[in-house]
């Protein structure tokens, strides 16, 4: 049980997170869900409910202490400066200044300890980047927050958690050829050493076993289609396995996501975002939720996008949401570390 409430960022209004959130709430008691608040604008959330029909009681509040006595009865909204269009499956760029507002926010909201854990709902990137964000999506964006914030560096890690699946990409939202040069040692290493100490500390996994992939085809066929494995990756994993580290690898990223191969592992560390990702979603894309690692705070998403094909249309499943609001509030009340 959570102390405090979940601070809940809206993402893109024109997409599917705020009739999501609806749902959850509508279904908060048969799930057991914790208690969660919306940073939005309160006309929009009245707009889109009505627009589809949803009677979601909704109270404003201005204080997190105020949401305990609320979230029983309505669903708690803290106002944004911002106001959205209610206009789904058409993002505008005019909505971008308030989904950031939503973040940082939370951010703060997260970083106080004012709220128990910051969870995203989807922002959409072309729409952002069209109004000068300038970072590829939340992950790097809360890394950079966090190190504004506190004064410390923080590199953020992105982790698909199924549950099947707990898969890493070591490079995240960057063009496929970009991808050899910027895989460097450190960046394994460091990215490795977080999920190794994340997975102890908010997963209670004592000794966290790791499946690191290959880059090229085959793992690079003992340096015949590639030779990252042998010159950058094998001696990374060399000097953590001497640390003590358990870690399997570099292998074939083509057969390391089967069933049995899954069982050897706690986590599959992969190169690139379609490693990790196109695994974790083709096995479970509805319960899969998106956790970034290495932050002084907790941050989980939903798996999915914004899917502004079906947005307002209610047919969007919510289970993705509800999967990162249970995993936040297990991760804020050390549920996983029994
Ligand atoms: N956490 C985040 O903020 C994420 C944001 N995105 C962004 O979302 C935007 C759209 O990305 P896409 O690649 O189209 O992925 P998407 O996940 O939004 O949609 C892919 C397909 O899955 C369906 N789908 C997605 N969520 C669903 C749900 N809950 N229930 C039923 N069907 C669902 C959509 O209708 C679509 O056909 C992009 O701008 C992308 O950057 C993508 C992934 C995560
Ligand atoms: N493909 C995952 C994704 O786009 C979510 O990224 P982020 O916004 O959580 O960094």
């Amino acid at each position: 049980m959570i102390e405090r409430p979940l601070a809940v960022s809206c993402g893109d209004p024109s997409g599917i997170g705020p009739e999501l959130l609806f749902r959850a709430y509508m279904r908060r008691e048969k799930l057991g869900l914790p208690p969660f608040a919306i940073l939005c604008d309160p006309d929009f959330l009245d707009a889109r409910a009505s627009r589809m029909g949803l009677a979601v009681p909704m109270r404003g509040f201005s204080e997190w202490s105020e949401t305990a006595s609320i979230f029983p009865d309505a669903l708690p909204v803290m106002a944004l400066k911002a106001r959205f269009d209610d206009c789904p499956r058409e993002p505008l760029i005019a909505h971008a200044a308030g989904i950031i507002e939503s973040i940082d926010r939370g951010v703060d909201a997260a970083l106080s300890g004012e709220a128990s854990a910051l969870v995203t709902l989807p922002i959409a990137k072309a729409p952002l980047y069209e109004a000068g964000f300038a970072f590829p999506g939340h992950t790097e964006y809360l890394g950079a927050l966090a190190e504004k914030q506190t004064g410390h560096a923080a590199t953020p890690v992105m982790m698909l958690a199924g549950p099947g699946l707990k898969a890493v990409p070591v490079t995240i939202h960057v063009p496929i050829s970009a991808v050899p040069g910027l895989l460097t040692g450190e960046l394994l290493e460091e990215t490795l050493r977080i999920t190794h100490q994340d997975l102890q500390t908010r997963f209670g996994i004592p000794k966290p076993r790791i499946a690191v992939s290959g880059l090229n085809p085959h793992a690079g066929e003992s340096g015949k289609m590639g030779r990252e494995e042998i010159e950058l990756i094998e001696p990374v994993l060399a000097r953590l396995r001497q640390e003590g580290m358990e870690i399997a690898g570099p292998l074939p990223a083509d057969t390391m996501f089967h069933e049995r191969a899954r069982a050897g592992y706690d986590v599959a560390v992969c190169m690139y975002h379609d490693q990790a990702l196109i695994a974790a979603k083709a096995l479970a894309f509805d319960e899969t939720v998106n956790v970034t690692l290495g932050l002084p705070f907790i941050r989980t998403s939903p798996d999915h996008g914004t899917a502004f094909d079906i947005a307002g249309k209610g047919i969007a499943r919510e289970d993705s949401v509800v999967a990162a609001l249970k995993m936040a509030a297990d991760m804020a009340s050390g549920s996983f570390s029994s």
